[in-house]
């Protein structure tokens, strides 16, 4: 059978396949995460699907690349990792006391001897609602040092989960890859990731 390889550094990311009991190995690789796109869906599709690439052609045999981008998005912006504390700040504020959309891209690069090449793009989305905060409890949060690699500023499997107020959607693509999405999607391509 084909090598299953999490393209990504993301530790969160290995977490949640292992939690699912697929068997994997980590490849890491060092795109520069730009695009051109508008729409959420498109944005975390191509940054998804950039990162795929950028091990594809460094495999020889049979391979299942999954590779992901999560955003956040407040009133159809994006919202990224944080660059510094002011930046976290800003973008803790704005969610404050709101609904925000997660959305989280996914590529999946199959090469199976005798199949050729097959590559799945799709993105899962889900809602989260933040508590109102004050400015005393965002900095607070900042200062856990938590909010820095994740995209929004928050991680909600973390410190903040005392401020979620509510979430729609799947759970695990806020925190970055949507394992029950991935399982479905490949199953109705006839492979099973917890089978091979
Ligand atoms: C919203 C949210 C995001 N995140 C994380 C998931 C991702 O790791 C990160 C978004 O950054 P990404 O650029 O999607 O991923 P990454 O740089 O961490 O890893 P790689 O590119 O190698 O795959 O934010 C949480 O951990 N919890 C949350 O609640």
């Amino acid at each position: 059978m084909y090598k299953i390889i999490l393209a990504s550094g993301s530790p969160r990311r290995k977490e949640i396949l292992e939690q699912a009991g697929v068997k994997f190995e980590i490849q890491v690789s060092n795109t520069e995460e730009i695009t051109e796109k508008q729409e959420p869906a498109d944005m975390v599709e191509e940054l998804a699907l950039l990162k795929a690439e950028a091990i594809k052609d460094k495999q020889s045999g049979e391979f299942l690349i999954i590779s992901a981008d999560t955003l956040v998005f407040l009133d159809g912006k994006p919202l990224g990792k944080p660059k510094n504390k002011e930046d976290a700040f800003d973008m803790l504020l704005k969610l404050s006391g709101k609904k925000h959309e997660v959305y989280t891209g996914v590529t999946v690069s199959i090469r199976e001897r005798g199949k050729g090449d097959k590559q799945l793009v799709f993105h899962q989305k889900s809602v989260v609602e933040v508590d109102s905060l004050t400015e005393a409890q965002i900095n607070d949060y900042i200062a856990t040092g938590e909010p820095f690699d994740k995209a929004g500023a928050y991680a909600i499997q973390g410190k903040f989960a005392v401020h979620i107020k509510g979430i729609e959607g799947e759970y695990n693509n806020i925190v970055g890859l949507p394992i029950a999405k991935i399982y479905r999607e490949l199953l109705k391509e006839g492979i099973d990731i917890l089978k091979n």
